[in-house]
């Protein structure tokens, strides 16, 4: 695409908002350490060798270390079993060092996910995807967010000046990024429709959103007539395509060519949703340590504020 000036200003630039975020995590993780001679711990799990999860996986443990924190990090192989990943957690429920646990999704068929993740101690669930965080979050109540609509919901605001009275069209209704983004979208006012893979007329439900967040791990599902003009459009989709000169790209769930004349302001892919899901799960670990170790906390009457 050529340079474009007026498509510049439409980009939200998730890299260097995750920066800003990670930066004050890093300084704050500081504060905690003069306070408490402690420094956050953050275990993360991978099972199997799934390419995409072990660079995420990595970079997860990069920006620990960035962020003045420890990274522990677990690499199992694809055939370990359920019970062998439930005893990890275990251990890794009991270890003080370690102030957040989050296994990285897709597990292997034979692992049941929603057991794993509930098997997290609720005080350590940076994911925020067990049970209890995620009631709460459906409660309305403080607790961990899950990182991707955590990160969703700090563009949308930096880019809009209020989100209350909006509609916002979510397609996509994943436990990890749709049903949590409705949540956090309703708690913020706005009026919240979720699309999902029966919806009749998914184009027309999109075209009404003032803010469109996509998440449906379909590249280029989204094309510039599903956009209502000046929208907001937030893509959450990641796939690496093969290009016939053999290289990769990075490509979203949203047709962004098509979109970004159509849309207000736009994420890109990469560097929109992707480096705000890590920031934000160190905005959760340094939560998890705070919550433990100032106020002795294990998972009741927590009180985390959205950064
Ligand atoms: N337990 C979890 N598993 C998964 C989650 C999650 O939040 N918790 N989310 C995704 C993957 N993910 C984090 O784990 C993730 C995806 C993308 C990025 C990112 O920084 N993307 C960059 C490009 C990186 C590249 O070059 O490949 C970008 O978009 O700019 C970070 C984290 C599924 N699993």
């Amino acid at each position: 695409m050529k340079h474009d000036p007026a498509l510049s200003e439409k980009l939200i630039d998730g890299k260097a908002i995750a920066r800003r975020l990670t930066d004050r995590v890093k300084a704050e993780a500081e504060t905690l350490r003069e306070r408490t001679g402690k420094i956050p711990g953050l275990a993360v799990v991978l099972v199997g060798d799934d390419p995409a999860s072990e660079v995420y996986v990595r970079n997860k443990a990069i920006q620990t270390h960035r962020a003045g924190m420890r990274s522990f990090m677990h690499m199992l192989p694809e055939t370990t079993s359920q019970d062998e990943l439930l005893e990890l957690i275990a251990r890794l429920n009991a270890d003080p060092q370690i102030h957040g646990i989050l296994v990285q999704l897709p597990l292997p068929k034979q692992i049941d996910p929603i057991l794993v993740t509930n098997a997290i101690a609720p005080h350590k669930d940076v994911d925020g995807l067990g049970e209890v965080n995620a009631g709460r979050l459906s409660l309305g109540i403080d607790g961990l967010v899950p990182c991707t609509p955590l990160g969703c919901l700090i563009l949308l605001k930096e880019t809009l000046p209020a989100l209350r009275g909006l509609h916002a069209v979510i397609i996509g209704a994943s436990n990890l990024v749709g049903k949590p983004m409705a949540q956090l979208l309703l708690k913020e006012g706005c009026t919240v429709s979720v699309g999902h893979i029966d919806t009749k007329d998914a184009r027309a439900l999109a075209r009404e959103g003032d803010i469109l967040v996509v998440a449906t791990g379909k590249n280029g599902l989204v094309r510039g007539d599903w956009i209502k003009p000046g929208a907001t459009v937030i893509d959450v989709g990641i796939t690496r395509i093969a290009l016939p000169d053999g290289k990769t790209r990075l490509v979203g769930d949203v047709a962004f060519d098509e979109a970004a004349p159509v849309a207000g302001h736009i994420t890109p892919v990469p560097g929109g949703v992707g480096p705000m899901t890590i920031a934000c799960l160190l905005h959760n670990t340094l939560q998890a340590a705070r919550q433990i170790l100032e106020n002795g906390q294990d998972g009741t009457g927590r009180s985390e504020q959205t950064p």
